[in-house]
């Protein structure tokens, strides 16, 4: 069995050896002669999967992308070839869940907010638009949720409309998946008219596929408003290739590893194989929880006295998104994307660290840090 990988796939060997020969390729160039013989294709977000790329391919029977979104699969071409396709739906969305919080509390220092007043609109309220909800709610931070897909298939959904949620809301974080067709498309809803119904300090996050919000017209909106508004952007349309004009006018700048917790990332192979294993009626030998490194740091003792603005102190022993924001804005000139995202520094969840005492706030556990046993 010939199975061929992207080569940021963390623990694809230690996942795939057993089942056949692994080849990784570098998934931005990886070109259809270099795919000839593959069994199994598993790939990442950069590598977009068609007639094209699979043209010289007759044999593939199997193909998995170990990220959520799945904007660049052509599921329609697979399922006419008869191909399995899998995702890894949730695989990191703890990760983009820190990530957001993590650039909340950035925000919230440097522009002096009380979180507690603001109103936070999350777009898309699937495995991360509802995860990061749960966590907001826990701390007193009020959210309008905008889902039309939900709000048609569940009563008891509570929906805002996109059009009302521009209007009332005090920050707006997007977790859609980019959608060109149906009932409820998202590239560019974000646009030159959705940005005029915004309030005019109304902050912008998008944790989710660059094109949902229009990036040019971004850029007049934030070149052109006197009051500056708060910007935090992970992802970017035409990535690798970034509309750096767009960088002075941001809070918050990264190269697409909201979703890149060591978990996150590992998590995703980890189910490309439960699903192949599934699949094909064999046992699934290897654990994650057996193949990820220690943390560095595994218990801190919670006291009485801890209280809610300590959160962001103990969230910040594990991650700043700071750190992150500081590695575009030094080294994207000399390195380019792709490369800082190749070499994305550790970065462990909540869940990794261990909570110990008597009066651990039921707060930290809904925002996903461990309970010590
Ligand atoms: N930056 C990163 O590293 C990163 C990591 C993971 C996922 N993502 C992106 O985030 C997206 C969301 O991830 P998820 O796991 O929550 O996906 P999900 O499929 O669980 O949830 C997406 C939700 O969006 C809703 N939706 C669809 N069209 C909508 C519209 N027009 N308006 C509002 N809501 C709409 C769906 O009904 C669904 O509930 C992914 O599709 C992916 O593109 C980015
Ligand atoms: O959709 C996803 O899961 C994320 O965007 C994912 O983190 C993208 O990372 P990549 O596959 O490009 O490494």
């Amino acid at each position: 069995m010939q199975i061929f990988a992207d080569e940021n796939m963390p623990l694809v060997q230690q996942f795939f050896a057993e089942l056949g020969d692994v080849h990784l390729f570098n998934g931005r160039t990886v070109t259809a002669e270099q795919l000839k013989d593959a069994d199994i294709l598993l790939v990442r977000s950069v590598t977009n999967v068609d007639a094209a790329l699979l043209a010289m391919n007759s044999r593939l029977r199997f193909v998995g992308t170990a990220t959520i979104g799945i904007d660049h699969i052509d599921q329609q071409y697979l399922a006419q070839r008869n191909i399995p396709f899998v995702s890894a739906p949730g695989c990191n969305a703890q990760s983009v869940t820190e990530y957001v919080l993590s650039s909340l509390w950035c925000l919230a220092e440097k522009y002096q907010w009380d979180l507690t007043d603001k109103t936070v609109g999350i777009v898309g309220v699937g495995n991360i638009g509802s995860r990061l909800a749960k966590a907001l709610q826990a701390m007193n931070i009020s959210v309008l949720l905008c889902d039309p897909p939900r709000a048609e298939r569940e009563s008891s959904f509570v929906h805002t409309s996109f059009e009302q949620l521009c209007k009332q809301a005090d920050i707006i974080s997007f977790h859609a998946p980019l959608t060109s067709g149906g009932r409820w498309p998202t590239r560019h809803m974000l646009n030159k008219e959705t940005l005029l119904s915004l309030k005019p300090d109304c902050a912008l996050i998008n944790a989710a596929r660059g094109a949902i919000l229009n990036n040019n017209a971004l850029l007049a909106d934030v070149a052109a408003t006197k009051s500056r508004r708060p910007i935090v952007l992970d992802v970017w349309e035409n990535e690798p290739d970034i509309l750096t004009a767009l960088l002075p006018y941001t809070d918050i700048a990264t190269v697409h590893i909201a979703g890149h917790s060591v978990e996150g990332k590992a998590r995703g192979t980890e189910m490309l194989y439960q699903q192949y294993c599934q699949l094909q009626g064999i046992p699934a030998n290897q654990q994650l929880s057996e193949l990820l490194p220690i943390p560095a740091m595994e218990k801190v003792q919670i006291s009485a006295n801890f209280g809610l603005p300590d959160v962001q102190n103990l969230a910040r022993l594990l991650y700043d998104v700071r750190r992150d924001d500081a590695i575009l804005r030094q080294h994207l000139a000399e390195q380019g994307f792709d490369r800082l995202r190749k070499s994305y520094p550790a970065r462990r969840e909540f869940s990794s660290l261990q909570l110990c005492g008597n009066s651990v706030p039921d707060y930290l556990l809904q925002l996903g840090f461990g309970l010590a046993q």
